[in-house]
Parts: C-alpha cells; sequence; structure tokens
C-alpha cells in the first residue's frame, strides 16, 4: 500500500464537497494523463445521498468519459428501493453526464451465482482484460460490525483470492443475496476511499484504524496493494481514535 491517509472533518456537510472535489480532481488527473476513461466504484448506504448532493455541485463536471462499477449490489430488481443502482439512477446518474451505457449495473434477474460471474465478465469487457480490472477509485462504506462492500466478518468470502467478483446468499444485512467485489478486486485499486460518519462507527473505526481484540474486520483488510488510501471521517466517527489524523480547513483541497 503506498499511503493511507485518514482525514478528519468537522461534520458530514464539511465531508461531502471534499470528497466530491477529491473524486473530481482523480478524474482530471487520469483524463488528463492520457486515459480513455475514468473508472469509479460506488457503494451504497449513506454514499448514496452524499454523492447525489455533492457530485452534481462540483463546477464543470464532465462525465462523459467515466465509467462506473458498483463494489456491491443486492440482488434486487432496480425498482425496489434496496437497489443500490436504482437509488443511484434516481438520484444522481440523473444529474450528471455519465453515459447510460458506461454504468455497469448487475442482472438481477440471474440466481446469485451466475449475476456474480456474469458482472465479472461485464467488468472484463468494459475495462478490455483478461486479468483483475483496475478501478481508478473506489469509493467504499463501513457498517458498524466493519463490514464493507458485502465483505461481513467471519464470512467466508474473505478468503476469496480468485475471483473478482463473489456471490453471497447469507448477508447479515438484508437483503441476503448480493453480489460484491472480492479482496484482490479492491486492493487492486489505485484509489480507495472509505467515507465514515457519525458516532455509531466510532468503536469500529478505532478497531479497523487501530486494531484490537479479535478476528481483523472486513474494512481493516482492505489495504491497496499499490494504490492510495483514504479514510474521510467526521469527528463524532473519529471520537476515539489516537492515531495521528489530519484536519485540513475548511475548502482544503485533499
Ligand atoms: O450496499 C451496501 O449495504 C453498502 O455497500 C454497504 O457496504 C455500506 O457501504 C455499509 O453498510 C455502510 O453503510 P452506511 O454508510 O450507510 O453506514
Amino acid at each position: 500500500m503506498s499511503s493511507r491517509r485518514v482525514v478528519v472533518f468537522l461534520s458530514a456537510e464539511e465531508l461531502g464537497p471534499a470528497l466530491a472535489q477529491l473524486v473530481a480532481s482523480r478524474a482530471e488527473k487520469a483524463l488528463s494523463s492520457g486515459a480513455c476513461s475514468f473508472s469509479l466504484g460506488l457503494s451504497g448506504g449513506s454514499l448514496v445521498s452524499i454523492l447525489s448532493k455533492e457530485l452534481p455541485a462540483v463546477p464543470n463536471l464532465d462525465c462523459s468519459r467515466w465509467l462506473v462499477g458498483f463494489c456491491d449490489e443486492r440482488l434486487v430488481p432496480f425498482d425496489d428501493p434496496e437497489s443500490t443502482y436504482g437509488l443511484y439512477k434516481n438520484q444522481l446518474f440523473s444529474k450528471i453526464n455519465v453515459p447510460e451505457d458506461r454504468v455497469l449495473a448487475i442482472d438481477p434477474s440471474l440466481p446469485v451465482s451466475e449475476c456474480a460471474d456474469d458482472y465479472a465478465c461485464k467488468l472484463s469487457k468494459a475495462f478490455n482484460t483478461e486479468q483483475m480490472p483496475v478501478f481508478d477509485m473506489l469509493l467504499l462504506g463501513m457498517g458498524p460490525d466493519g463490514h464493507t462492500c458485502s465483505l461481513f466478518p467471519d464470512h467466508p468470502l474473505l478468503q476469496e483470492s480468485q475471483k473478482t467478483v463473489a456471490p453471497i446468499s447469507d448477508s447479515p444485512k438484508p437483503p441476503p443475496q448480493r453480489v460484491t467485489l472480492t479482496l484482490p478486486m479492491v486492493n487492486a485499486a489505485r484509489c480507495v476511499v472509505f467515507v465514515s460518519t457519525g458516532g455509531s462507527k466510532a468503536p469500529v473505526l478505532k478497531r479497523v484504524l487501530e486494531g484490537g481484540e479479535g478476528p481483523i474486520l472486513p474494512a481493516a483488510l482492505v489495504t491497496p496493494t499499490q494504490g492510495e488510501l483514504f479514510w474521510l471521517v467526521d469527528e463524532p466517527a473519529a471520537a476515539s481514535l489516537a492515531l495521528e489524523v489530519e484536519r485540513p480547513g475548511p475548502g482544503a483541497k485533499l
């Protein structure tokens, strides 16, 4: 892992614009350095509302060459309120100019194992590679149990070392059937950004960032091989941290 930065913001309201600016600046950097696209993996949960509010507010944001995938997705129809793609379609994609055919959604009509394999093929095709697709940036959340994507504590999926996308049928967080990027896929990304806010995350954030008793939690297994790792958190989530963190001033660029 090239670097880990833990950045603490006064509130989620201050974190949002900084996150959007980070995404936009990394997209600009990728595309201006000759890449044909900027590949971004999205998670669900509270990230949906943060990104839907803050990305469209970035001045002159051009997403026409973005390639958008999902770090995990629930096996429900797109019009189900639990569908991460459905939420982003309604709340974000209608406000930015990412072409519809460059948003890589799962096929929720398939059985979960076939759905995972189908999504892995879709990603390989979109990234034009037979190797492990490498996202420019992945945006991850973390549950109060330390899960990320749909990788849950003590789950056999944490040992998956070959697949890029895996099925899960016993998610402890409903709905039970999902597909998820695997740890090798997540750790191959050029930049991984966790966003975690709220006091309920304070205990697990301390355990993930500073270590503690018991098995290592899924979010702590995200250690990009060569990529950057950001933890963007608010003060309530950081309340128990003892390690050195960054506290940028208002409007500071990451
Ligand atoms: O689809 C999902 O459930 C998410 O991808 C999941 O991994 C989420 O990121 C965490 O549960 C954190 O969610 P919050 O940020 O809402 O706490």
